[in-house]
Parts: C-alpha cells; sequence; structure tokens
C-alpha cells in the first residue's frame, strides 16, 4: 500500500487550517491547527458535535475541500498542491460513503456501482465482472436490477459501500453513513464496513456523533471540538480514561452506567458544610475485580460504600466497566487513594447529602 513516506500513514494531516469567507465579510474558523497521522489498516472515528468542523475535515482527505493552511497527505500525495489529474488519481483511491448514500434515482443498483467504473473508462466486460464481484460482497445479489426507491435504507448504503469499492481504493471515507438507519440496520452496515477493513486492509477513517459507532467499530478516535482535535488515541484508553470534557460527555451516552434520577437531581459540584456523601466514577478495565476491593474497604479501613450504578461494556474483545459509587466525603481521600493503589480509575462526579 502507498503510504506518506516520511510517516508511514495512509493519512496525514499536518498543522491543517481551514477557514471560509463569511457572508457580509470576515471569515469562519472551521479548522484550526488538526495534526493526525491515520495508520494504515486501521478505522479511525472522528467524533464531535454539529458544526465542530467533522465534514470539513472528511473532505479535505478526497480534494472536495483545499486547506487555507498546513498539508493534508493521503496515499504519499498532497492533496492541497493536487491539479486536476492529481485530485483524479487521488479519488480514485479514495472512495466515499453518505449519509444520505447519493445514489442515482435512474440507474439500477448495478449501474450505480458501475458509475465510478464508466467514469475511469473501464472496459465493458471488466466493469460487468467488478460490478458482479461488488454486488456479491455487499450481498445484494438478488437486487442487482432493483432501483434505488424500492431498496431499504441499509440496502441503498450497501450500495453505496459498493461503488464506492469500484476503483479499489486503499482509504474510504464514511460521512455519518450509518446516521438514517435504525440501530438494527446500523450493526449490519458496521459490521459490513468492519469486514472490508480486514478481509481488503483498507483504511476507514469515519465522522459521526454517536460514541456508539466508535466503540463499535473504530480502532483509533480523534474527538473535535470548535475545529479543534481535543482529545485523541486509541479507543480503549480513550473510552476508559477520557481527559476531555467533551469526550466525557459524548461517552456519558455510552458507557451503558446512567445516574439514577434521584442521585443525579441533589448532585451539586462542590461539597455542601456538614455531612455528605461523595460521588465517584470507577473505571476497571481488563478482568480486575471491584467489587472484592469495595468489600475490603469496609472491612479493613471501615469505609461503607454505597453501590448507585454499573455496568460491563466491550470495546473489540477487550471489557472494561463503570461503576457509580458513593462514601463519606470525610473519607473520600483515602478511599480513592485505596482503589488508586489498586489500578481503579475514579473520577469525582460531584456530591450528595
Ligand atoms: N462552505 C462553507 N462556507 C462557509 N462556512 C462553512 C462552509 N462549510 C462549513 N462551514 C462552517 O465551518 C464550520 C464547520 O462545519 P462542518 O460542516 O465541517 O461541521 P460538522 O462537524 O461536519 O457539522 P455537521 O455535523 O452539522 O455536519 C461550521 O461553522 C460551518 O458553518
Amino acid at each position: 500500500m502507498q503510504t506518506d513516506t516520511t510517516t508511514g500513514a495512509a493519512i496525514t494531516f499536518d498543522a491543517v487550517g481551514k477557514t471560509f469567507p463569511k457572508k457580509g465579510g470576515g471569515n469562519v474558523m472551521a479548522l484550526e491547527g488538526i495534526s493526525l497521522s491515520v495508520e494504515p489498516g486501521t478505522i479511525t472515528g472522528i467524533i464531535g458535535r454539529s458544526g465542530a468542523g467533522k465534514s470539513t475535515l472528511l473532505r479535505m482527505v478526497n480534494g472536495l475541500e483545499k486547506p487555507t493552511s498546513g498539508q493534508v497527505v493521503v496515499a504519499g500525495r498532497d492533496v492541497g498542491a493536487a491539479g486536476a489529474a492529481g485530485l483524479r488519481d487521488i479519488r480514485r483511491e479514495v472512495g466515499m460513503i453518505f449519509q444520505h448514500f447519493n445514489l442515482l434515482s435512474s440507474r439500477t443498483v448495478a449501474e450505480n456501482v458501475a458509475l465510478p467504473l464508466e467514469i475511469a473508462g473501464t472496459p465493458t466486460p471488466e466493469i460487468r465482472a467488478r460490478v458482479d464481484d461488488l454486488i456479491a460482497r455487499v450481498g445484494l445479489e438478488a437486487f442487482r436490477n432493483r432501483y434505488p426507491s424500492e431498496l431499504s435504507g441499509g440496502q441503498k448504503q450497501r450500495v453505496g459501500v459498493a461503488r464506492a469499492l469500484a476503483t479499489r481504493p486503499k482509504v474510504l471515507l464514511s460521512d455519518e453513513a450509518t446516521s438514517a438507519l435504525d440501530p438494527e440496520t446500523t450493526q449490519t452496515v458496521l459490521k459490513l464496513l468492519a469486514d472490508i477493513n480486514r478481509d481488503l486492509g483498507l483504511t476507514i477513517l469515519l465522522i459521526t456523533h454517536e460514541m456508539a459507532v466508535v466503540r463499535d467499530i473504530a480502532s483509533h478516535v480523534a474527538v473535535i471540538e470548535g475545529g479543534r482535535i481535543v482529545e485523541e488515541g486509541a479507543t480503549y484508553d480513550v473510552f476508559t480514561a477520557p481527559r476531555h470534557p467533551t469526550t466525557k460527555s459524548f461517552l456519558s451516552s455510552v458507557t451503558g452506567v446512567t445516574m439514577p434520577n434521584f442521585i443525579a437531581r441533589q448532585l451539586v459540584e462542590t461539597r455542601p458544610e456538614g455531612p455528605a456523601q461523595e460521588v465517584l466514577r470507577i473505571t476497571f478495565v481488563g478482568e480486575k475485580a471491584t467489587e472484592p476491593l469495595l468489600a475490603r474497604m469496609g472491612t479493613e479501613m471501615g469505609i461503607h460504600v454505597n453501590i448507585l450504578a454499573g455496568a460491563v461494556e466491550e470495546i473489540g474483545p477487550r471489557p472494561f466497566g463503570n461503576l457509580l459509587i458513593s462514601v463519606d466525603a470525610d473519607r473520600a481521600d483515602a478511599a480513592r487513594a485505596f482503589l488508586g493503589q489498586h489500578e481503579q480509575r475514579t473520577e469525582v462526579l460531584g456530591y450528595v447529602r
């Protein structure tokens, strides 16, 4: 696979900035100081809220947008510096799938999949064989001659995937590809993406506003906020030890543990006067046994622990869990120190009386 010869990455963003002219004068800063390496064969998720800059970032990889500053290098080529011929080459190496599929309604499934090959001037018999392969890969043999209006959302996205793979790209960009799908169909499309990543060694860069998508498929994640990357790393590390408040807020929707309402209603940020309980989140990774530790805090240290909620999650094959507990605020320093000594990560969520 051709990669950035200096870093070995499939996609490199080096100090990338992008501004758009604002209506009525001035500029909108969409991205600033973006540096990110996407390693070949990985699935990297870019997560952020609406307007964070995700689409702009993705569109720079196939030259639909050019950086205002910095460099985007894809498969060894500087996208911003590429002319028309260079961009055509880059776009053959970079497929893309979309939230609303972007299929041509007047073309059948097979004709939609064939389109990039027709544009590339591929000979007709070759197109036919390649389209058959692609349709089989996405499991749509029975729908070959159907029109998009006759397909479900999940089937339409399969056509989108087949079309994106037509020119044998090295990189696949996914722009909120499952956001218009129900949860079950989302899972089947994510599984298809994971399969092609594994079978074809394709590098996938996906943007999403759902942490569940990142958890289910991405090996790496970058969190973007206000045009900047605020946190990035291996998905497992970011999920088990998030640092930035934006990451924590995205994670609260997927860690499977929600605070009981009666606690959430009373929770305050600073410790109130008088007797109070400190509310803690414990994140435990791998096979660490947390419950015996909590029991030992009671017997050995006389610290009584209230367990408020808990859940175990998986990222790939690796389990991690979250437990919400409360302890007497006067003994909370000792409790946190004890848990820290036993490699349990704790975070203070607040206080209740
Ligand atoms: N062509 C454009 N002209 C002017 N401003 C733009 C343009 N494209 C994007 N922007 C601005 O750049 C910022 C980032 O937009 P972008 O679409 O990349 O965000 P996003 O994270 O993809 O959001 P969403 O999830 O809503 O699509 C926003 O402030 C947006 O208004």
